[in-house]
Formats: structure tokens, C-alpha cells, sequence
């Protein structure tokens, strides 16, 4: 028999249209590997809600490559240790992994090409990142333009289905996902998510199945947190348990307004292409100037970012989505725009602390898309909203009919009519909090920061 292949999954965690999968399996026996790897990503490692995610998208994907007549191999430690280690025991020399873009994993597989012989393929984003170029061959800083030049070279190709695999002719040992300790248990937080979510290829499938049903009346749904008008496949995408390709092609016959879902794919790929270009773009605004913008901090501050986190701010559409985030790992889109602007601007915190907030809670977390989109609703980035378009919570609530998404996640509020559930005012039930900060002194003081960080 020749000498296994390893596949090293990162968060591609599927068997269909996965490359790697693809290529190893054609080569001879292969060893599926997963190294729980906190070293390489050191402050980055994965927040509690993607561990909660990963034990149990790992758990499936076992499950399926049992199945199909093979293993997962569970590993713990720096990757490049790990696999140099599992390649000595196993006899193997290649390794088959999908590219990645994050910054610790760009790290990564420089370090593990040192050792061994790693074949890296495309297969996370519609288009590998960095190649999508302006005429002049430089890459996009811009949405708009970016996603009309990935346009021209779509549709990706067609999803392939999952390979065939030869099991080597001894398994190396694997570490127990249990004794991994990925999962809350005092307290077990995670009882919303249990009810919300199926991580694993198989759930990915069927919310892509389900979500191309209604996929034509996305455009004009999208935006309403109390309808389930989009597909809620970002922590499937997040964690590779389907294609963008899969999802393409699943959804591609729709009709109606599709193409407005495609777009948002393709400020998937966007958010990537600002990675590639930008790796710390977490760590630091774009825009220099931001560095100067006097953000509160000190007591009052860190009491108006726990009330936030905790959903207690008075602003009713704004604790909707903080407590949806704290329940389900996941928040509407519209909503994550209002509460960021919320943070940023009424409370005048730092985006970063927010990014971080989010970075723990979601079970979507991506360093990509959280960063770019913290940075555009703070103005501070490479294709942002302007700092001083300042959303107003309590405009917004009505605009996009949150009544029964509030109702949802702020029982206290469930008695309100529709016309004052937005703004209890003196309507306020006793327990449910005052507004944390008036919407004019707030927008005042966010203007006036602003307006200091210019005069500068
Ligand atoms: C402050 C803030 C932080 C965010 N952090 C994350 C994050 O950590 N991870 C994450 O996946 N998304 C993030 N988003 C983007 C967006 O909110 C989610 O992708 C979306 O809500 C997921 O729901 P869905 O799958 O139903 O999306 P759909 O509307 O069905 O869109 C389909 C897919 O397109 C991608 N997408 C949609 N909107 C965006 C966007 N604005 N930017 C980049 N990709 C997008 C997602 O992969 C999504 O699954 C953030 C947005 C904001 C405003």
C-alpha cells in the first residue's frame, strides 16, 4: 500500500467539494486530521461560542467519515508540531490542506511547508483571495468594483461530490473530542443554540435547501429582524460545512431578487480580499486618524459596554439583538449594523472592544467578515459608512418592523402596543432599564469626538 496523505482540516470541515478531500483521496490512503491549534492564533484563538460550534461540527464530521469507511484523528498543539509528528508516525510525506487567509494561519502553513510537503488548495472563498485585480493588477480596496471584477468570473465551478477514501493500513492514535473541553458546563450556556442550530454538513445542506425556496423574496426580506428572510448559513460558511460554490449553485435558479443574495457572498470574498491585503486589520483603524478619536474609557465606560453586552440599554431594538447574540451565538444583520453604530457612536466605545465582544459570542465569528464590517460601521475603514451618519435606534426599530423580533428577546416589553415597543418611554415596565444615553447627547458627544480627532 503507499504511504497515507494527510488532510489537515482547518474550517473546512465538509467532505463534498472539498478540495483537499478531493485531491488526497486520489493519491492513495488518507489520515483526516484536525489539530486544535490555540498557539498559532495566541489572543485569537476561538471565542466560547465557534468551541461550542466546532465540538459539535467535529462530532458529525466523525460520524461521516465512519461511515464512509475512515477517521478523524483528533490532535492538540502547534500545527506544524503536530503534523511533522503525525507524518513521522504515520509514514506519510504529503499533506493536503485548504488555504486560508487569516493571518496566524497564513503563519502556519509557511512553518509546516518547512517541515513536510503541503499542497495547499483554493476552496474556501469564490475566488482565492488576492486574485481578483484591477486593470492595473493591483487588488480592490472597494466593494463595488471589487464584486463586479469576481462577477465577470463567475459562476464557479460546479460542486464535485465527496471523494472516495482508502483508510491507511494502520490508524494513528487520536485524542477523545470529549477530554477537548469545548463545551460550557458550569453553567451550560448553550441551550439556545442547541435549539437554533445543526453544525455539520448535513445542517448546512438543509438550510441551503431550505433558504433556496425562499431565496427569491430575499431583497425585500432581508432587512426585517423578525422574519426569517435571510439563510442563515454564515456559521455553516464560517466553518466550511458547505462551499461557497455549493452555495451558489444551490441557489442560482431562484429567481426573484437572488442576486442581491449572491452580492452578499461576494462581501464574503470582499472581506477576505481586505485580509489578504491587511492581515492586522483588526488590530488597527485604517484610517490612521481613528487612533486619535478620544473613545471613553474608565468606569462609566466599561459599566456602558456591560450593559451593551448584556442587552440593558433601554434601547429596545438595541437589547433585542445583544440578548438574540447571547442566546443563539447569532444576530440579523440590520440588527448588528444598529448595535455597533450604538457602541461606537452613542457610547462612544471603541470598535475594537466591540469586534472582541462579538468575536466571543458569535458562533459565526470570522476574523474577516467581524473586522470589516466593525471597521465600516465605524467609519475607520477601507470602503466605510461615514463616522458622522450616526444610525438612530429608535428610527430604525419602526423602519424595519422589529415589534415582534423585540417581543422576542425583550419578554418585558411583550405587553406594548407596536407603536410604543420601539420607545417604552413612560410606558417603561418596571425592571426593564432607562435609556442608557439620550440619542441627541449621545450623537452630540459622538460628533464633537469626531470633530476633535479632525482638528488634530
Ligand atoms: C458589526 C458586524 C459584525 C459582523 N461579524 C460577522 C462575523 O463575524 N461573521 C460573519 O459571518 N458575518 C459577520 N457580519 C456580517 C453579517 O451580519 C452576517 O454574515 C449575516 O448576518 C449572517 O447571516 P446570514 O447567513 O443569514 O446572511 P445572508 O444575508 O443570508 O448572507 C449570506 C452570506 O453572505 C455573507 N455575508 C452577508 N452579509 C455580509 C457582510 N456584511 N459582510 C461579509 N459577509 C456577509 C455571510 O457569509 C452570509 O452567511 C457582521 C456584520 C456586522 C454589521
Amino acid at each position: 500500500m503507499s504511504a497515507p496523505i494527510i488532510v489537515w482540516l482547518r474550517r473546512d470541515l465538509r467532505l463534498a467539494d472539498q478540495p483537499a478531500f478531493r485531491a488526497a483521496a486520489a493519491r492513495g490512503p488518507v489520515i483526516p486530521v484536525y489539530v486544535l491549534d490555540d498557539e498559532s492564533p495566541r489572543y485569537r484563538r476561538m471565542g466560547a461560542a465557534s468551541r461550542w460550534w466546532l465540538h459539535h461540527s467535529l462530532a458529525r464530521l466523525a460520524a461521516d467519515l465512519e461511515q464512509a469507511g475512515s477517521r478523524l484523528i483528533l490532535r492538540r498543539g502547534r500545527s506544524e508540531n503536530v503534523l511533522s509528528a503525525l507524518a513521522v508516525e504515520s509514514g506519510a510525506h504529503e499533506v493536503h490542506a485548504l488555504h486560508h487567509v487569516e493571518p496566524w494561519w497564513r503563519n502556519a502553513e509557511r512553518a509546516v511547508r518547512k517541515a513536510l510537503d503541503l499542497q495547499l488548495h483554493q476552496g474556501i472563498y469564490l475566488a482565492p483571495p488576492g486574485s481578483v485585480l484591477t486593470g492595473g493588477g493591483t487588488p480592490f480596496k472597494i466593494y463595488t468594483p471589487f464584486w463586479r471584477a469576481l462577477q465577470e468570473r463567475m459562476p464557479p465551478a460546479p460542486p464535485l461530490p465527496a471523494p472516495k477514501l482508502t483508510a491507511p493500513e494502520a490508524w494513528p492514535n487520536s485524542d477523545r473530542l470529549e477530554d477537548w473541553q469545548l463545551l460550557p458546563t458550569h453553567p451550560d450556556w448553550a441551550g439556545g443554540m442547541r435549539a437554533e442550530w445543526t453544525p455539520g454538513e448535513a445542517g448546512a445542506a438543509e438550510r441551503l435547501e431550505t433558504f433556496a425556496r425562499r431565496a427569491a423574496r430575499y431583497a425585500e426580506r432581508r432587512n426585517l429582524p423578525a422574519m426569517l428572510g435571510t439563510s442563515r448559513l454564515s456559521p455553516h460558511l464560517h466553518f466550511g460545512e458547505v462551499s461557497p460554490a455549493q452555495v451558489w449553485h444551490g441557489v442560482a435558479n431562484a429567481g426573484g431578487s437572488v442576486d442581491v443574495f449572491l452580492g452578499e457572498l461576494g462581501w464574503r470574498d470582499y472581506a477576505a480580499n481586505v485580509i489578504h491585503q491587511f492581515p492586522d486589520y483588526a488590530a488597527h483603524s485604517y484610517k490612521e486618524e481613528f487612533e486619535r478619536l478620544p473613545w471613553r474609557t474608565g468606569p462609566e465606560a466599561e459599566a456602558d459596554l456591560k450593559a451593551w453586552q448584556q442587552g440593558r440599554t433601554g434601547y429596545p431594538i438595541v437589547d433585542a439583538g445583544m440578548r438574540e447574540l447571547w442566546a443563539t451565538g447569532w444576530m440579523h444583520n440590520r440588527v448588528r449594523m444598529i448595535v455597533a453604530s450604538f457602541l461606537i457612536k452613542h457610547l462612544l466605545i471603541d470598535w475594537r472592544r466591540g469586534e472582541e465582544w462579538f468575536w466571543d459570542t458569535l458562533v459565526d465569528a470570522d476574523y474577516a467578515q467581524n473586522a470589516v464590517n466593525w471597521q465600516w460601521s465605524a467609519g475607520s475603514g477601507v470602503d466605510a459608512n461615514m463616522f458622522v451618519r450616526i444610525m438612530a435606534p429608535l428610527t430604525q426599530s419602526p423602519k424595519f418592523d422589529a415589534a415582534g423580533y423585540i417581543r422576542e428577546w425583550v419578554p418585558e416589553l411583550a405587553g406594548l402596543g407596536d407603536a410604543e415597543i420601539h420607545d417604552p418611554g413612560l410606558l417603561r415596565p418596571r425592571g426593564y432599564p432607562a435609556k442608557i444615553v439620550e440619542h441627541t447627547e449621545g450623537r452630540a458627544r459622538a460628533l464633537a469626538a469626531h470633530a476633535a480627532m479632525k482638528a488634530v
